[in-house]
């Protein structure tokens, strides 16, 4: 049965504080991310310790790796995460070496297509390289120019056949509908949380939203 995902992202915070707000939310949420800030600083430790005190989540290790795949997913599956992340502008052999080593930890593959700039060419070539999951996102610094992935999500619909799609960067309660109406697999959500007043309320009405998908 199709089931849209709900990832919760975590960037501006260090491991007690990571742990702080899965606590909070952790009810409503099907992965947690540990950001790529928070991997930058506090290293594989914060997934490891994200993983141990929740168990029962996925987490996803915001690595954005560009090369040495396969090295890199190991590392970081041996700390519990789940899924890993790649650029999708890293060359074929990066992004296959880390799908390799995905398969034999038991762990996943989700490629970010930020600053990809022939989208669908590209998400057609990544999608043959067997990942798990395409992501479109705008990072912090294209939300900062007023940018959204909104249209992007629609072109990878179009040409991927395998992965499953997912969206990031800057999506909030009052952006949510739309997003979940153009069918991601996956919605990756941080400040849209993190910042909340009540993030508890904020997740629960988000995931309302997409688990209605
Ligand atoms: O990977 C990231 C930034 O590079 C963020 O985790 C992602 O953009 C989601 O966070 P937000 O909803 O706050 O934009």
């Amino acid at each position: 049965m199709y089931k849209m995902e709900l990832q919760l992202a975590l960037d501006l915070v260090d491991i007690t504080g990571a742990k702080e707000v899965v606590a909070e939310v952790a009810e409503y949420i099907d992965i947690v991310e540990i950001g790529t800030p928070v991997i930058i600083n506090e290293g594989l430790h914060a997934v490891k310790a994200v993983k141990e005190a929740f168990p029962n989540l996925t987490v996803l290790a915001d690595l954005k790796v560009m090369d040495a795949g396969g090295y890199e997913v190991m590392k970081a599956a041996e700390a519990g995460a789940g899924i890993v992340t790649i650029l999708g502008v890293s060359d074929d052999l990066t992004i296959s070496g880390a799908v390799a080593e995905a398969k034999k930890q038991g762990a996943r593959i989700l490629v970010d297509m930020i600053n990809v700039k022939n989208l669908a060419e590209r998400a057609k070539e990544v999608d043959a390289l067997g990942v798990d999951y395409i992501c479109v996102h705008s990072g912090y610094d294209h939300q900062a120019a007023g940018m959204n992935s909104f249209e992007d999500l629609r072109t990878i619909k179009s040409v991927v056949k395998q992965a499953k799609t997912a969206i990031a960067g800057g999506i909030k309660l009052d952006t949510i509908a739309e997003v979940v109406s153009a069918g991601p697999d996956l919605v990756i959500v941080g400040g849209g949380i993190t910042g909340a007043d009540d993030r508890k309320a904020a997740a629960a009405e988000i995931q309302k939203l997409v688990k209605q998908a």
